[in-house]
């Protein structure tokens, strides 16, 4: 079977079907090829060839030549059909046929597959251009007569009306399209060259009825006449036609010549008003809400929409508002981010709002939410300070007093608005990560606090969130299981786009439980720095791992990254010492069972080895784990230690910053004398004790001692005696005098030192001993020296009023006087003093305040009472608003410092 492209010789097999004509036959080249263009069908259809006016394009293109040849006229045969291969034309004489695609020549064409171009057959005129012409413009289409026809058989006037408005309507139409065609086309021939100009005339003319006034404007030509003759006797010639075409072609013409005159029109070029932020307004502004922007483009609608003159702008970018001015050049998020837009996740249910699954339904229900209310104001808009904000409620109709227009705490309700809108609104697209798999982004962006997405799923009870546990998700890496209210679980399993959403140790987001109309609801909230286009959504999962197998790797790359999701595990080197420990065990319980099935003698040097390696490995693990140990121990015992030093740091400034004023009097003074050598390094302490004793008085008439009923401070003062001036003590700034070199001997080192120890102890008994007028020998030798050598004071003895006015005014001075001086028992530089001293009157119990560790002095303090009595503190303020009395009755039940307390008051 032949194809429609094979040789001739096949095709005039197929046309020998006994209804040739020989004639026909006769025009067919046994070497024709069958159509491969439209030209070839098209000069079968053309009738009539007389004058052929030949358009050849030369090979490149630049040139057309026009040739007039004389052509013989092929006889029309009554059988030859347009449709018949076999009357098609010899191939030399289709040859001659010339064919005008009228589409490339009005540069629309485009190249086709031939297959196709059976479609495209009205756009190609064939044959001479006076027949092309005539035959497309002078003779109506075949169809249009048959439906001109068919009008006329149609006797009710109504339809016959009706049919032929329908005819007009389409012979407008395709005269339109024809027209526009032709126009191009010969636009282009009379563009190529003095030559075309006269078949551009021709067809100018037929087209515009004989006129010349579009050949004119298309093309100026010397050779007018010459071709107005031709055009026009091709014009006068056309045929007779319907009325109703008649007609249907005077609208025609109207159209034609409303098209020449567009056509005529200087054509103006088109600006292209929108690229790549195509419905982005101008004053759009991508950092503030859409209700600010909002705002922004209504008032820049009302003004002229100008921009300022450069010196404007400059000025605003040198003084104005730096917001406004300076701002990082970003390229567009579609440029510098092109990711594809739909990121494909196989096995996401999206779910757009909460579902309650099984029981946690009724129990939801059971325990419903407390409410609130909000009493702002409109000025106030529902703002920081609105109450339902703080318990984060969202405002509504029932707790809200203000329109959802006036109210700003609606985050919810915006949410809904904003998933109405595109994606842009929405804000957030699910994108890949490196190594944590999908993740979110902001496409958008959002202001501190802002409502950025919904957090959504099923609702679950807790037994049906281990269920699934145990049997959906057992080979699950990614959990999306969020703990929620009422001891309930968002499994976001299938849920909302925010279950793809990363945790991050610094992130940039919150979670936050809100209550919508009654009903809890989670969302992602902007945090407080905002979120700016193509950031990463994460937020700080505080992630709870059902076990230690459920403990992943954080890999958000911050600084502050804990390592791991979720807090950081206590002892995290321990546990993976014991892992260590654990997995050795398991390799030598493998190996031991393994020799144990094998059929080895159990002395075999196999089996020796074995045990020797998985000893080793083991004593290596112990040995792991104990170094693990003792280096934590080291760190705990060096951590405490830094408390403890930061500890007594603190109390030494603490009590430094008691004694303040003491020690600006003396760096004052030795800011004076700073001629003075400095300081000698090993500062002996001041040695200053002080006792309570009781001391018998003799009574004023009779003499005789009497019990004692008031306390006396005795203070022992280490004090140098300057050698002839013993009466006088030595200040304490006498340490920076230069030295002699006696006194040199007095300033010893403490490697020299051999002075004895002087401890309150030791004092106490050598005053006792001088009190009792005994030496004990069973002393310690510093104790001997003090009572034998040292104690140049008349034993104290009680009752003896040793005490003197000078003595009062040296111990007032004391705390001067006693500074910087080592006392030693070999040295007759020194001596200890014991200074007697009446208690004040106003302290007339006994026994010591200092018992309540110096607290007892002053107002009592709430807590001293508290510790003894074991009252509450709202029961301590009762009793001190109750008065002495009752404080009495209470130090009754406490004791004695409670007495003491209720008197110092
Ligand atoms: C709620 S899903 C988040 C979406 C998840 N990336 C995905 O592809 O579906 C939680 C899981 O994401 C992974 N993931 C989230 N943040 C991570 C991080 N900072 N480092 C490592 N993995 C993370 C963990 O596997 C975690 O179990």
């Amino acid at each position: 079977m032949a194809s429609p492209t094979s040789t001739a010789s096949h095709s005039s097999c197929i046309t020998v079907d006994g209804d040739k004509q020989p004639g026909s036959r006769s025009s067919a080249s046994p070497t024709s090829t069958p159509p491969t263009s439209l030209g070839d069908e098209g000069s079968i259809l053309s009738d009539a060839m007389k004058m052929d006016t030949l358009v050849d394009m030369q090979d490149d293109g630049s040139a057309l030549q026009l040739q007039t040849q004389a052509q013989p006229t092929p006889q029309p045969t009554p059988a030859s059909t347009p449709n018949s291969e076999s009357k098609r034309p010899s191939r030399s004489s289709r040859a001659k046929v010339t064919t005008y695609n009228l589409q490339m020549l009005a540069g629309t064409s485009i190249h086709t597959p031939t297959k196709y171009l059976e479609k495209h057959h009205k756009n190609v005129l064939h044959g001479p251009i006076e027949e092309v012409l005539k035959a497309h413009t002078g003779t109506p289409p075949k169809k249009k007569r048959l439906s001109r026809l068919a009008i006329d058989d149609i006797n009710d006037p109504a339809e016959a009306q009706l049919a032929t408005e329908t005819a007009q309507a389409a012979q407008r139409r395709r005269s339109l399209r024809a027209t526009d065609l032709r126009k191009e086309a010969f636009r282009n021939l009379a563009a190529v060259g003095e030559a075309a100009s006269s078949v551009a005339q021709r067809g100018s003319e037929l087209i515009f009825g004989g006129s010349s006034k579009g050949y004119h404007t298309l093309r100026r030509t010397k050779s007018e006449g010459h071709l107005a003759e031709a055009g026009g006797s091709l014009t006068r010639g056309s045929p007779k036609r319907p009325r109703a075409y008649k007609a249907a072609e005077s609208d025609g013409e109207e159209d034609e010549q409303e098209d020449e005159k567009e056509y005529l029109e200087p054509k103006t070029k088109k600006w292209l008003a929108q690229g790549l932020y195509v419905g982005q307004h101008r004053e759009f502004d991508a950092r503030l809400s859409e209700a600010q922007n909002r705002v922004r483009i209504r008032r820049a609608k009302k003004g002229d929409g100008a921009l300022p003159l450069p010196m404007f702008a400059g000025e605003r970018m040198l003084n104005g508002d730096p917001r406004d001015a300076i701002r990082d050049f970003k390229l567009p998020f579609d440029t510098y981010n092109p990711l594809p837009r739909k990121v494909k996740v196989d096995g996401w249910v999206k779910l757009h709002k909460n579902r309650f699954i099984g029981e946690a339904s009724a129990l939801w229900k059971r325990d419903k939410q407390d409410s609130s209310q909000c009493y702002c104001s409109p000025e106030d808009g529902c703002g920081e300070a609105c109450h339902n904000r703080i318990m984060s409620y969202e405002c509504d109709s029932t707790n809200c007093r203000l329109t959802p227009e006036q109210c700003g705490n609606r985050p919810f309700a915006q949410l809904k608005k904003r998933a109405k809108g595109n994606g842009y609104d929405y804000g957030v697209e699910v994108m890949e990560t490196g190594g944590k798999g999908y993740g979110v982004r902001a496409m958008r962006t959002f202001e501190p606090h802002q409502i950025i997405v919904e957090y959504a799923g099923e609702i679950i009870t807790q037994a049906e969130c281990e269920t699934r546990m145990k049997k959906v998700y057992k080979k699950d890496k990614c959990y999306y299981l969020m703990s929620f209210d009422n001891k309930m679980i968002i499994d976001a399993t299938r849920g909302t786009i925010a279950r793809f959403v990363n945790h991050s140790c610094e992130p940039n987001c919150e979670m936050i439980k809100w209550t919508v109309s009654g009903e809890p609801r989670m969302a992602l909230f902007a945090g407080a720095r905002g979120i700016m286009t193509g950031d990463e959504l994460t937020y700080d999962y505080n992630f709870d791992p059902f076990s230690q197998k459920n403990i992943q790797e954080c890999m958000c790359g911050t600084r502050s990254c804990r390592g791991v999701l979720g807090p950081k595990p206590k002892h995290q080197n321990l546990n993976l010492a014991s892992s260590l420990i654990a997995g050795t065990k398991r390799k030598i319980q493998e190996v031991f069972s393994s020799m144990k099935g094998s059929a080895s003698p159990t002395n075999s040097p196999k089996k020796r080895k074995l045990t020797s390696i998985a000893a080793s490995t083991l004593t290596k693990a112990k040995n792991a784990v104990a170094e693990k140990e003792k280096q934590r121990e080291k760190i705990q015992q060096s951590a405490a230690d830094h408390a403890a030093q930061i500890a007594s740091r603190e109390n030494r400034a603490q009590r430094r910053s008691s004694s303040m004023t003491l020690s600006s009097r003396r760096s004052k003074f030795i800011r004076k004398t700073d001629r003075l050598p400095p300081r000698i390094s090993n500062r002996p302490t001041k040695v200053q004790f002080r006792r309570q004793v009781s001391k018998p008085k003799p009574d004023a008439r009779t003499g005789a001692l009497k019990a004692p009923n008031k306390t006396s401070r005795v203070s022992y003062i280490v004090k140098r005696n300057i050698p002839g001036n013993k009466s006088k003590r030595l200040p304490a700034f006498a340490t920076g005098y230069p030295l002699t070199p006696k006194r040199r001997r007095v300033f010893k080192s403490d490697s020299e030192d051999d002075s004895p120890n002087i401890t309150p102890a030791s004092l106490r008994s050598a005053t006792r001993a001088a009190a009792s007028g005994t030496t004990t020998s069973t002393k310690s030798s510093s104790t001997k020296a003090l009572t034998q050598s040292k104690l140049p004071f008349k034993p104290l003895n009680l009752g003896s009023g040793s005490k003197t006015p000078d003595d009062d005014d040296d111990d007032d001075d004391d705390d001067d006087e006693s500074m910087g001086f080592p006392p030693s028992d070999t040295d007759p530089d020194f001596e200890i003093e014991v200074v007697e001293k009446e208690a004040p009157k106003s302290r007339k119990t006994a026994g010591s305040v200092n018992t309540t560790s110096g607290r007892g002095r002053g107002r009592p303090k709430k807590n001293d009472i508290l510790r003894k009595t074991g009252a509450g503190v709202r029961k301590t303020y009762q009793q001190n608003a109750r008065g002495k009395g009752q404080a009495a009755a209470l130090s009754a039940a406490s004791g004695s410092t409670a007495r003491q307390i209720a008197n110092g008051d």
